[in-house]
């Protein structure tokens, strides 16, 4: 069996946001610490035996979370027509994040959004 690693990153950022025909109160105004779980796949190691430093992932991911922190997410042009579930969120960050770090040798593997300590959404593709 071939050999792969998946890293794992953690970044947060705060924000608000209302859900779109939500039937309760997440249609109303509200915010959540966001926290993010990267993770990226590799099978190879470079001559220090890293497949990634975990700095360069996060360089990645926080160009990306920057736009997002300390904002109202419905106000963002992505979430403008998508609601900001902690699915789109996902799938955004994941969309995102890949574009940025895609190589032959390092790809995505999925990320997580954690909407509260007990909710979490994790994203992949195949
Ligand atoms: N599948 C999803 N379900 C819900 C999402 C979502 O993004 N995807 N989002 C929300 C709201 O954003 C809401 O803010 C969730 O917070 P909260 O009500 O605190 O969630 P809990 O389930 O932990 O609430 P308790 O009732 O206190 O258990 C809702 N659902
Ligand atoms: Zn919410």
């Amino acid at each position: 069996m071939a050999q792969q690693f998946v890293l794992k990153t953690m970044l947060d950022f705060a924000a608000a946001h209302t859900l779109r025909g939500y039937p309760g109160d997440c249609a109303k105004l509200h915010g959540h610490n966001w926290k993010i779980e990267v993770q990226i796949v590799g099978s190879k190691l470079n001559e220090i035996g890293m497949v990634v430093d975990f700095k360069e992932i996060k360089r990645h991911a926080k160009e990306v979370i920057k736009e997002l922190d300390h904002t109202y997410l419905n106000d963002h042009p992505h979430f403008a027509s998508t609601n900001p579930t902690a699915e789109n969120i996902a799938a955004y960050l994941y969309q995102q994040i890949a574009a940025r770090i895609g190589s032959q040798t390092v790809q995505m593997h999925s990320i997580t959004v954690w909407e509260n300590e007990r909710n979490c959404v994790i994203y992949t593709e195949n």
